[in-house]
């Protein structure tokens, strides 16, 4: 590549962390140019109510692809996790990135853990993935919706408005956050959703220069299993108004897999949790993993969670 790379990134505190990161790697593993495109999506500007409401994860991604289309940037970095299961017809996911801590991370001013806190505390999220976790950990919470960026939650938990928030532990990481994370749930207690903690590189299809450059930064291990995970939600019909969580890791050459589903409108109902392990070495069988803990979670009676069509 002669000419310069531009990355078109969404403006909030961790999309620029996140396409800085992408930028020196691409400088210093690639020896490309790259100048930062800023933009705000519409999942930005819609604060008041839950994504899960006003078009999902897809909401974040939009805009950054009309400029990949239209010719403005060559490259998009998204948090895997809010990249749609399907992308539009042109548009590829070249390479997933080494994965940071995919646990959620529980955040407080007042009590160090979960088991702390007291009967019917205020526990603040808006990802329906965490609250039927949650209630499924401590029936006895009152959750109540959290939205915004990352600083947005942590003020609005140091203005009083809950005891505790729940949130993913690489944001606050990546924003050097850590010492508000007063402890990490489990991926066994908290399963994450898919794709959490991992990076996304998207390109339009048609790049073939740049599809070969960036395949160099591929992460193996967190591809095959990002793969296994992405799979079980489009297996569902994945969309962020599902409370699906997805999470792979490694067992020596093994991949396990945890899965489970709640259902967003009875939330009292029990969770359906399932769990595979099993050898996987490509893309294809990462694939068909993910498609075996879906059917998985159907042999538990996952239908009639489902949004009815
Ligand atoms: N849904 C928003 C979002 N997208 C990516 C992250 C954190 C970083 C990651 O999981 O990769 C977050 C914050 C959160 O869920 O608390």
């Amino acid at each position: 590549m002669s000419e310069k790379v531009i990355i078109a990134t969404r403006e909030s505190r961790l999309a620029l962390w996140q396409a800085e990161h992408v930028k020196a790697l691409l400088e210093q593993r690639l020896q490309l140019q790259v100048d930062l495109l800023g933009m705000t999506t519409r999942g930005d500007q819609i604060l008041d109510r839950s994504l899960s409401k006003v078009g999902g994860k897809g909401l974040f991604v939009k805009e950054l692809e009309t400029a990949l289309e239209e010719g403005r940037a060559h490259l998009a970095v998204h948090s895997l996790k809010d990249v749609p299961m399907e992308l539009p017809d042109g548009f590829e996911l070249v390479a997933i990135l080494e994965r940071e801590d995919p646990r959620d991370a529980f955040v407080s001013n007042l009590y160090a853990n979960l088991a702390e806190l007291p009967q019917g505390a205020v526990v603040g999220t808006s990802s329906l993935r965490r609250v039927v976790q949650l209630k499924a950990l401590r029936p006895d919470l009152q959750i109540e919706p959290l939205r915004g960026n990352l600083d947005t939650r942590l003020r609005k938990l140091d203005e009083g408005g809950y005891a505790a928030i729940v949130l993913a532990s690489a944001g606050l990481k990546r924003l050097g956050l850590e010492s508000r994370i007063r402890c990490c749930f489990s991926v066994e207690e908290m399963i994450p959703c898919a794709g959490q903690g991992a990076l996304g590189l998207e390109v339009r299809a048609d790049a073939a220069v740049l599809k070969a450059s960036l395949s160099g930064l591929i992460d193996t291990p967190t591809w095959l299993a990002t793969q296994a995970e992405r799979a079980v939600s489009r297996s569902l019909g994945g969309s962020c108004s599902m409370p699906l969580a997805a999470h792979a890791h490694w067992v020596g050459a093994d991949l396990h897999l945890a899965v489970a589903l709640g259902d967003a409108e009875r939330a009292e109902r029990p969770l359906l949790k399932a769990s595979i392990q099993a050898k996987v070495q490509t893309v294809e069988q990462a694939l068909q993993f993910g498609e075996q803990a879906a059917q998985a979670l159907r042999d538990l009676g996952a239908a009639a969670y489902l949004p009815q069509v």
